[in-house]
């Protein structure tokens, strides 16, 4: 192949001329000799070459630019893509939030338009301040809204706070959890609302309680249903007491209470003596009036925790469980039936109605209901073949104590006007001095028949009858008026110690009746000491301070008795404006044999120095207890090792005989 044509400069065509010769064929071919375009054009040469490597620059400039302008339009359609993706996803995300915030607005108007309360707090504690209440709420309870935000929702149960629902109620806030409570609420007007309330923790983005949500229910109709229901079923439709079905309920509910705490419960099974008569001769309508009187005096006698239950006809059965703060005593029944014989007018005519008791104890008598009421039925009838208006215990046992106590009841209160009572002094002596310093008075009561009554068999009973009050007023005179006796004696500085019961220390105008014993005596205060025990102080302590505080100021001697059997806070102690600590008997009896104890009592005695008080051990019976407490700093004792409680006489005698205590290392005289 030779170079293309187009590259030769010229190129005629060749003269051609063919013939024969000697039969040979022939041909001439005329031409000239072809010659490069090239040779002798260099600069035609250059400019091709030039122009071939601009054609060819230009040419991948050009495909540069196509290139570029690709990726270009790759990048934009790329973004393009990017943007539309982007803009779909905000119009989702507009939609969204559009959708949320109208699911929002949905929520506030439903809870706006709740038919039930909602309201929201604050989870932070301790006032859990209320932050929002719906328009139900307001309307509900009555309180609008500003007067609940911001405050803490137990105003909606007002003083009534003995509900369990708000123990749980305050262990989801306490546990952060959900819960549900029925509740006594009260409307601003304070009247009852019981609500059903559910409260539940709602929660922040980063997961923390921020508040809690309760919404309330208002279900007094329910509950005002249910209460008339319960009514029906177990109450006696006449007088509105409980029937036999609760009767047995409710004393199983207080076995299964007995029988966990150790206490005892009384079954009275009372039958009304002349019922019958009535019934016959005014008709049954004057018997339903009666027995309803019966039933409502009945009723104010008792507490909320005892049950009575009408059994039919003029039968009634009471439930008296015993409670820690107080013991059960016949003057219980005694009052039931006093209750139950006042006077009452029928259709004009005037009726006594008296009644036969019969109690039942458990778990002595009998452990389960049936048993106990049947005890209790057997020991009523015995009760009326005794001559009526009376009561009997089922056992004999239980009888002859309650006899006696109510025979001692009885004598006790007329035993004041009598004069029965007198004083015993017991001396306390000085362990330095060894001289009588002090005395305590000791009531004694001289019955007619049972001869010297000691304190131990009447003093809780006086408590509980109330008689202590008199009893303990005469005990304070009495005591008063011997003390300045020994003072116009010339037994200056004689100190007398009187004991006072819990009852006499919840009296009001106990602080005035000892001024008045003292105004009536002309006794100087100070010597006058006013014993109160651990207990009783510890009962109510800031009360106590108070009464404490104010017999102070009348110039009296204070002294805590007992001490060390109760639980005493030092704290407290050091806030009594006390003169004396006591240390029980109890302690000082083992004091040489038991190291506990002799421990205790040497803390007492430090104790008492380190509060600037004095100390007195009581119930000193042996040398080895006085050395004991001697040696280790105790100031004065009290105990038969000295002497015995003796007569007012016998004690004037031996402050004129001066009698003084001898100690183991006492020089003989
Ligand atoms: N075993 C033994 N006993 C000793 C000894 N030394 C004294 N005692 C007895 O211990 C009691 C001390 O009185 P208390 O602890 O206040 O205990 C008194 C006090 O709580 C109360 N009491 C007595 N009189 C009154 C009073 O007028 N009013 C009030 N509220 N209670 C009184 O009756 C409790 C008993 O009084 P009492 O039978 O007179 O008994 C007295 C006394 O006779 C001793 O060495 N050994």
């Amino acid at each position: 192949m030779g170079l293309p044509t187009w590259l030769f400069y010229d190129h005629p065509e060749a003269y051609v001329r063919a013939f024969d010769v000697a039969g040979k064929k022939w041909s001439i071919v005329v031409s000239t000799a072809p010659h490069f375009f090239i040779g002798g054009n260099d600069n035609a040469l250059w400019a091709l070459l030039v122009g071939v490597l601009f054609s060819f620059g230009a040419a991948g400039y050009l495909q540069m630019i196509v290139t570029r302008s690709r990726r270009i339009q790759m990048l934009v359609d790329e973004r393009t893509m990017q943007l539309r993706t982007a803009n779909q996803d905000l119009v989702a995300d507009i939609a969204a939030r559009k959708h949320a915030e109208q699911e929002l607005q949905l929520r506030d108007r439903a809870i706006e338009a709740s038919a039930n309360a909602i309201i929201i707090t604050s989870a932070e504690g301790p006032d859990y301040g209320i932050e929002y209440v719906n328009p139900a709420f307001e309307r509900i309870t009555g309180y609008a809204e500003e007067e609940a935000l911001g405050r803490n929702i137990d105003f909606l149960w007002q003083r009534d706070s003995e509900q369990p629902g708000i123990e749980e109620l305050r262990a989801c806030l306490q546990e952060q959890r959900e819960g549900q409570a029925v509740m006594r609420n009260y409307r601003k007007d304070g009247t009852l609302l019981w609500s059903d309330m559910y409260i539940a923790p709602v929660r922040d983005d980063y997961g923390r309680v921020s508040h809690y949500v309760i919404a309330q229910y208002d279900i007094t109709a329910t509950k005002r249903y249910e209460s008339e229901l319960e009514f029906q079923t177990n109450r006696d439709s006449l007088t509105g007491l409980a029937n036999r079905t609760l009767l047995r309920d409710r004393l199983s509910q207080a076995i299964s209470y007995a029988y966990r705490y150790n206490h005892p419960i009384w079954v009275l099974f009372i039958d009304l003596d002349r019922f019958k008569f009535v019934n016959d001769t005014l008709g049954h309508q004057a018997g339903d009036i009666l027995l309803k009187a019966v039933a409502s005096r009945m009723n104010s006698v008792v507490r909320d925790t005892d049950t009575i239950s009408r059994m039919g006809g003029d039968e009634f059965v009471v439930v008296l469980p015993e409670r820690t703060d107080s013991g059960l005593s016949t003057s219980i029944v005694r009052r039931l039936m006093d209750a139950i014989a006042q006077p009452l007018t029928i259709e004009g005519h005037e009726f006594f109605i008296s009644s036969s008791v019969g109690v039942s104890v458990y778990p002595a008598d009998g452990v389960e209901p049936e048993t106990l009421i049947k005890h209790a039925d057997i020991a009523m009838y015995r009760a009326k073949e005794t001559g009526r208006n009376n009561f009997q215990f089922y056992t004999s046992e239980m009888n002859e104590r309650a006899l006696e106590r109510l025979r001692i009841e009885g004598d006790l209160r007329l035993a004041i006007e009598r004069d029965e009572f007198l004083l015993y002094y017991q001396p306390q002596v000085d362990l330095v001095s060894k001289k009588i310093i002090g005395v305590e008075a000791l009531i004694r009561w001289q019955h007619p028949e049972l001869g010297m009554v000691p304190p131990a068999r009447f003093i809780s009973l006086a408590e509980e009858t109330g008689l202590i009050v008199p009893i303990g007023n005469w005990v304070i005179r009495e005591a008063c008026r011997q003390s300045k006796v020994w003072q116009d004696e010339g037994f200056i500085g004689l100190r007398t110690a009187v004991n006072l019961s819990a009852r006499q220390f919840a009296q009001q105008n106990l602080v005035q009746s000892i001024q008045d014993a003292l105004t009536a005596t002309s006794l100087l205060p100070a010597s006058l000491e006013i014993e109160l025990t651990e207990s009783l102080v510890m009962a109510d302590v800031e009360q106590a301070i108070g009464i404490l505080r104010d017999m102070k100021t009348l110039g009296v001697q204070l002294s805590i008795d007992d001490f060390g059997t109760g639980y005493s806070s030092l704290s407290y102690l050091k806030r009594f404006p006390i003169d004396v600590l006591k240390i029980d008997r109890s302690f000082v009896n083992d004091i040489t044999t038991d190291p506990d104890d002799a421990a205790i009592v040497t803390s007492i005695i430090s104790l008492a120095h380190s509060l600037r008080l004095s100390v007195i051990a009581e119930g000193v019976e042996t040398r080895e207890q006085l050395d004991y407490l001697q040696q280790h700093g105790c100031d004065q004792i009290q105990g038969y090792f000295f002497s015995r409680p003796v007569t007012a006489e016998v004690m004037t005698q031996m402050l004129r005989d001066g009698t003084r205590l001898q100690l183991t290392d006492d020089q003989p005289a």
